[in-house]
């Protein structure tokens, strides 16, 4: 008989360096998260090429079913008094969830549910996030290394990021050694 064999993607666990697979690249700048910082002056103080985070995925079919596998890296930094972070999105079918783990680094993992109820977890190489549907979540590096973290997540999800406009309801800056988390006043 013939079984095909074939040599699949390969994440590198410690760096979450993607190789042997149609890999697409998208850098998220200073520049694109206009009004993502609470201090606006500290933002438009930096440098707007700067990459904050960037998103590798896995060219995937899409259909009901399928699955996205991507790597998120974010990048060490802050803007004023906040860490450098995704921009964080509700999925637009809202019933999907997604898994993150992560690899390298340190940060937090900010879940947000409807009613604007925030939690965070603890990001570290090994940890298992399992963000369930109906739940907002962003990815904010606490740390001075990089923070990578592998995400699974259906391809049909998709992204909302208008509900949030105006922001999650926690900003989480940096209190000289560690972090701690503000109410937001939007
Ligand atoms: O879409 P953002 O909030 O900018 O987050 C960046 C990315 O983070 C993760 O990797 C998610 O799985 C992606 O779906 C998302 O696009
Ligand atoms: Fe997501």
């Amino acid at each position: 008989m013939t079984l095909s064999t074939l040599v699949p993607p390969h994440v590198a666990w410690q760096t979450g360096a993607l190789k042997n697979g149609p890999v697409i690249r998208k850098t998220t700048d200073i520049a694109a998260l206009a009004g993502v910082f609470a201090d606006t002056k500290s933002w438009q103080r930096c440098e707007p090429g700067q990459a904050v985070y960037d998103v590798d995925v896995l060219q995937t079919e899409t259909c009901e079913g399928a699955l996205f596998t991507g790597v998120t890296h974010v990048h060490p930094g802050r803007v004023g008094d906040e860490f450098f972070m995704t921009r964080g999105h509700f999925h637009a079918r809202r019933e999907q969830g997604e898994v993150y783990f992560g690899l390298r680094g340190c940060g937090l993992l900010l879940l947000q549910n409807e009613r604007g109820e925030a939690r965070v977890e603890i990001v570290t190489a090994g940890s298992v996030h399992i963000i369930p549907g109906y739940t907002a979540h962003r990815l904010i590096n606490t740390g001075g290394e990089i923070l990578s973290a592998l995400a699974v997540w259906p391809t049909v999800a998709g992204h909302d990021y208008a509900t949030l406009s105006d922001g999650f309801s926690v900003r989480i800056k940096t209190d000289g050694t560690g972090w701690r988390a503000e109410a937001s006043h939007d």
